[in-house]
């Protein structure tokens, strides 16, 4: 499934018109489409349709046209003194047909006796801040018991973003016109979208443009996950060090471990605080367990790096960071082995937080993930997690660009971007907000690495197969998502990878 950005849509569109595809045929087909996802979805009886002054309008005067044609009982808002060309011609059908136009004052009216809201006062020409008499009408929408399906972007999101800076309508369907547009994929615009779909508005595969962000589907990571060939031995399937855990903090260790035997690597180390590795090693059976010495505090320390180093020499990847602890030894720790491993490197949790203000990771040459949530990424840029969540895929880029490396930003999206490239995974569920998962991630992206994946590809990869895990255990155990814990991931990865390698799109 493509994703495009307002730029790369309006230039797919003119492409298409320049092949003598008319806008008016596009925006035929787009409102026609709309339509019968809005019927099949909601079999409305009394619906009302919020047009805007531009082609977002146009496509909401065709949806309500075909509402009306149903049978369904349709009132117009038209927010517009003048329409011109398109929109005008299609807004001119509705009056003619004697569908009832409303007033701005008589939407509220309008909107108690509807069971179907059609969003379609702005889409992928607006940004920035919504205008005062726009954001009434929002609030107007949202107020409404109706259900709301948004058309193309919902009103107020960014549609190449998904930055909402004020009101936006929350839609419980949007449909797009040809693509998904990123901004409703992406966190905070992604949660206001509801269920997304697509539909077919006829424009010629000669028409498309290379999108700037792509969705992180199965199909778009077929054929990348290599298998271990043979001659094998454990080292050749993937050697993965884990730097993680500390006295009070073992069970993140256990789950980086574990994730990444699960996705595949032959061996794993771990080094962790003395404290905590003759409990780890009594529970990790499979790895090899290995105490570093510890401060005070119960967190690797002074001497730690030796240890690490001693392992990075026979692992191909490293993974640092869950549980060990944040402060100076911490720092110290992270940035010798930023500075020292040559093997890819991923840093998630505490060791993104002991990063902060350093500058280790953009001098680095060899590769290196990261894998912050919103509040470890604001640390390492020096912004608040509200100022990150705000603009996620802006400053995963940014962080990206800064610091030389792949970054991972979790959440209910999950971005992944590299220099010029950015995914958006789709297989995340609200079942994952619960502790210990985003350890699990790194131990699995960790193993990817190890058996010779790139960083973005690895990152990618492990994303999917993360938020597939969740799924399956949803869909195997009929469950409510509330009740997930961390490992219950374990035992589906491979399901998640095995329909990554048989290239089977899960259904
Ligand atoms: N590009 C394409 O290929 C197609 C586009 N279509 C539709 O056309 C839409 C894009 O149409 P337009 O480019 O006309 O743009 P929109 O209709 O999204 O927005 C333009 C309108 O929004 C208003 N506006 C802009 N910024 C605002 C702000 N900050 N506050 C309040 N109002 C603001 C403008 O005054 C104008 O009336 C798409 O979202 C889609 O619905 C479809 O008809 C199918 C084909
Ligand atoms: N609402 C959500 N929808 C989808 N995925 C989510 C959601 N909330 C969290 N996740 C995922 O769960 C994981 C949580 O990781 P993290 O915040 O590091 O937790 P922890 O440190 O406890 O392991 C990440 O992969 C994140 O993307
Ligand atoms: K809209």
């Amino acid at each position: 499934m493509r994703l495009y950005t307002a730029e790369e849509m309006g230039r797919a569109d003119r492409a298409a018109q320049e092949m003598g595809i008319s806008g008016r045929v596009l925006m035929e087909r787009a409102g026609v489409g709309m339509a019968s996802l809005a019927l099949e979805r909601f079999s409305p009886r009394r619906a009302v349709a919020v047009c805007g002054g531009g082609n977002n309008g146009g496509d909401g005067f065709v949806v309500a046209r075909e509402l009306h044609r149903a049978g369904v009982e349709v009132e117009v808002l038209a927010t517009r003194e003048e329409y011109r060309g398109d929109p005008e011609a299609n807004l001119r059908a509705l009056k003619g047909l004697g569908v009832r136009m409303i007033r701005p004052e008589e939407l509220g009216v309008s909107l108690g006796r509807a069971d179907l809201v059609v969003d379609a006062l702005l889409g992928t020409g607006f940004s920035g801040e919504v205008r005062e008499r726009e954001a009434a009408l929002i609030r107007r929408i949202n107020a409404s018991p109706a259900r709301v399906l948004a058309v193309d972007v919902p009103s107020g999101v960014d549609g190449s973003t998904g930055e909402v800076r004020g009101e936006a309508v929350r839609a419980d369907l949007t449909v797009c016109a040809h693509a998904l547009k990123v901004g409703c994929v992406i966190s905070p615009g992604r949660e206001h979208a509801g269920e997304v779909a697509a539909v077919d508005i006829g424009l010629p595969s000669e028409a498309e443009v290379e999108p700037s962000v792509v969705l992180n589907d199965a199909a778009s990571l077929a054929g990348l996950i290599p298998r271990t060939a043979e001659p094998a031995h454990k080292y050749s399937a993937g050697a993965l060090l884990v730097v993680a855990g500390s006295r009070a903090m073992t069970g993140a260790a256990v789950m980086t471990v574990a994730g990444a035997q699960r996705a595949g690597c032959g061996i794993v180390f771990l080094v962790t605080a003395a404290g905590a590795a003759p409990l780890l090693d009594a529970r990790l059976t499979e790895a090899i367990v290995e105490g570093a010495p510890e401060d005070a505090e119960g967190h690797m320390g002074e001497g730690a790096l030796e240890a690490v180093l001693g392992r990075a020499g026979r692992a191909s990847a490293v993974v640092v960071g869950p549980g060990i602890g944040v402060g100076e030894g911490g720092r110290r720790l992270v940035e010798g082995i930023v500075r020292e491993v040559e093997a890819p490197v991923l840093l998630d949790a505490d060791a993104i937080t002991n990063l902060s203000g350093s500058d280790a990771l953009a001098a680095r040459e060899a590769p290196a993930v990261i894998t912050p949530h919103a509040g470890e990424l604001g640390r390492l840029m020096g912004a608040g997690a509200r100022e990150i969540s705000a603009s996620r895929l802006r400053h995963a880029r940014e962080a990206a660009a800064r610091h030389g490396c792949c970054v991972l930003l979790k959440g209910s999206d999950t971005i992944i971007a590299e220099g010029e490239k950015a995914a958006v995974n789709p297989t995340g569920h609200v079942a994952l907000a619960t502790a210990g998962t985003g350890d699990v991630l790194s131990g699995v992206i960790g193993a990817l690495l190890s058996r010779g994946m790139g960083a973005y590809d690895a990152a990618r990869a492990g994303a999917w197969a993360h938020g597939r895990a969740a799924r399956l255990w949803l869909r195997e155990t009929g469950w409510p998502a509330e009740s997930l814990i961390a490992t219950d991931l374990l035992p589906h990865l491979p399901r998640a990878f095995a329909e990554l390698l048989e290239g089977r799109p899960p259904r």
